[in-house]
């Protein structure tokens, strides 16, 4: 059985990915030409790599389509219901660090918790007129924080596909849902961070699709031990 393992083909883990792999003994080449979107591993004549996007890639884990994948946890939970289910974390990367959180503009002084919010949420059709509207490209991972951990119904999700921290600003949307780094660009557009807003803290992950065909498989477990040993 091949195995199949897909790794970022651009983007900011692209080449974290590949070391590890490296430090792994795992080295990685290139099938055809460099602009190839499928590779091999030296000394792994089983294993075929796949190039492709981080969102791909949780995606193809999700499907079954590759074995295993290097993608953000944030990318894996946010497009995979019911992730555990489906998916195993290997490895954590220790590469990729990025929290999901919940920001609310600088302003709002009396709003500094989830439980704020969610007064805030309550009065606000009959305050404004229409539902507190939150910006993001994070649909399930939003849903699942307010529904269903906080117990706040009253909402909208507006979708963002970018320059979501500008969204209130723009009038488009009341707060966001968005990962952040560094903080800088919450900071750069007068938002700020719930104490308790974090919804989840990402990193770059070596995920595993469970399939019953692993069981057992010599591959799937020297891949997955060489990376853990790897770190
Ligand atoms: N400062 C950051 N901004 C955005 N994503 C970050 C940041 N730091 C780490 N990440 C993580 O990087 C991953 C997204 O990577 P990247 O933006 O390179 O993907 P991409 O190539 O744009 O993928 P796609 O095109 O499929 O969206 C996510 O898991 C995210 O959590
Ligand atoms: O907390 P910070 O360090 O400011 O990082 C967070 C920002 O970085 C990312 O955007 P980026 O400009 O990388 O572009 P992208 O959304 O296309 O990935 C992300 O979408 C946030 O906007």
């Amino acid at each position: 059985m091949t195995i199949t393992i897909g790794l970022p083909s651009k983007g900011r883990m692209k080449d974290d990915a590949s070391a590890v792999f490296e430090r792994a003994g795992m080295k990685i080449v290139a099938v055809g030409n460099d602009r190839s979107y499928r590779g091999r591993v030296e000394g792994f004549d089983d294993v075929e790599i796949a190039f492709l996007s981080a969102s791909e890639i949780s995606r193809e884990i999700g499907n079954g389509t590759v074995d295993f994948g290097v993608t953000g946890e944030d990318l894996i939970r946010e497009g995979l219901a019911e992730a555990d289910k489906r998916v195993e974390i290997a490895a954590r990367l220790g590469f990729g660090h990025a929290d999901v959180v919940v920001a609310v503009p600088d302003i709002w002084l009396d709003v500094e918790t989830m439980a704020d919010l969610g007064d805030v949420a309550a009065e606000f059709r009959s305050r404004h007129g229409r539902r507190l509207a939150i910006a993001t490209k994070y649909w399930r991972l939003t849903q699942q924080h307010f529904s269903h951990s906080h117990g706040i119904q009253l909402y909208r999700i507006v979708e963002s596909l970018g320059a979501t921290e500008g969204a209130p600003a723009a009038g488009q949307a009341d707060i966001i849902v968005d990962i952040t780094s560094t903080g800088s660009t919450l900071k750069a557009n007068h938002l700020k961070l719930l104490s308790d807003g974090v919804i989840l803290r990402s990193e770059a992950c070596l995920v595993r699709a469970r399939k019953p065909e692993h069981e057992g498989n010599e591959t799937v477990a020297r891949i997955t031990k060489a990376v853990q040993a790897a770190l």
